[in-house]
């Protein structure tokens, strides 16, 4: 199988590259920033995306007209790109995860399950992430993830839920039932993501901490060859892991 990277000079795309070596895979071709990505795509049989939300929207379309299946692990893309990568999926697959580690995905599935069990109007739920000073976007896509498991089992969405974001200044008291998000940035951290639901009289926490990038490397290969031959669709990790 040949596997395309787009972003190959990034923090992940260096360590995709090795990745893909790692499964038996073939490395087709890498792109950087300004490269045209049509090659890459005519020369793989699936395209992993780690560049910027920017480069979604287009490298959807394209995996749409040649059919290949995109893997795709930028963070931060807004709603109109998020629609246009739906909209893609009608016309091939896409494997789009706001983080490809496992742990992650396993927290992903408790966290929608402690926001079916914990009410919402007792326990408020806040998310704090920690990474490294070059990340450009926030809260990272963990988090909003996260945030949307927990509005999902309380049978809404984190829309109307309501986020609660970098409060600062008087910000008046906490909503009820909102979801509260908080982005620390510094060093070289990889990826730290601690879920709270804190209540009058108790508060549960649960905390996942990336220590090498390999993890959602790792990821994302096997979400190409998983994807090799599937019908058109929008697929999470979840998916890919069988959590579906
Ligand atoms: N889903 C997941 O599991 C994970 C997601 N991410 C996300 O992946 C993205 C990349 O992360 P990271 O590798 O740390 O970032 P980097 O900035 O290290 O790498 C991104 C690379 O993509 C390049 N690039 C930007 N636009 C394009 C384009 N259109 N075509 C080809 N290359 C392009 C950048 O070039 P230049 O430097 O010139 O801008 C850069 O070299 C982020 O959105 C991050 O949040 C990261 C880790 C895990
Ligand atoms: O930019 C990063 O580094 C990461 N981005 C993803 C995110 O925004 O959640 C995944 C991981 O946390 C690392």
């Amino acid at each position: 199988m040949r596997i395309g990277i787009a972003g190959i000079g990034g923090r992940m795309g260096l360590l995709l590259q090795e990745e893909v070596a790692a499964a038996g895979a073939a490395l087709a071709a890498g792109t950087r920033r300004g490269d045209d990505p049509r090659a890459l795509f005519a020369g793989s049989d699936a395209v992993i995306d780690f560049t910027h939300a920017a480069s979604a929207a287009g490298h959807a379309a394209l995996a749409a007209e040649t059919g290949v299946p995109l893997i795709l692990g930028s963070s931060g893309l807004d709603p109109e790109q998020e629609v246009a990568v739906a909209e893609a999926s009608k016309r091939v697959a896409i494997v789009y995860a706001a983080n490809f580690a496992t742990g992650v995905n396993l927290v992903l599935a408790i966290a929608e399950k402690l926001g079916a069990a914990l009410p919402a109007a007792q326990y408020d739920a806040e998310i704090v992430e920690m990474h490294h000073r070059q990340k450009v976007d926030a809260p990272s896509g963990t988090a909003v993830a996260m945030g949307r498991a927990v509005a999902k089992g309380r049978g809404t969405t984190l829309e109307e839920a309501g986020r609660e974001s970098g409060r600062d200044g008087h910000t008046g008291p906490r909503g009820t039932g909102t979801i509260g998000f908080a982005a620390l940035r510094g060093g070289q951290v990889v990826g730290e993501h601690t879920l709270l639901f804190a209540a009058a009289s108790e508060q549960i926490s649960l905390t996942h901490r990336s220590f090498d990038r390999r993890a959602y490397a790792t990821g994302a290969v096997r979400a190409a060859l998983w994807a090799q031959g599937r019908p058109p669709g929008l697929y999470g990790m979840k998916d890919v892991l069988g959590l579906a």
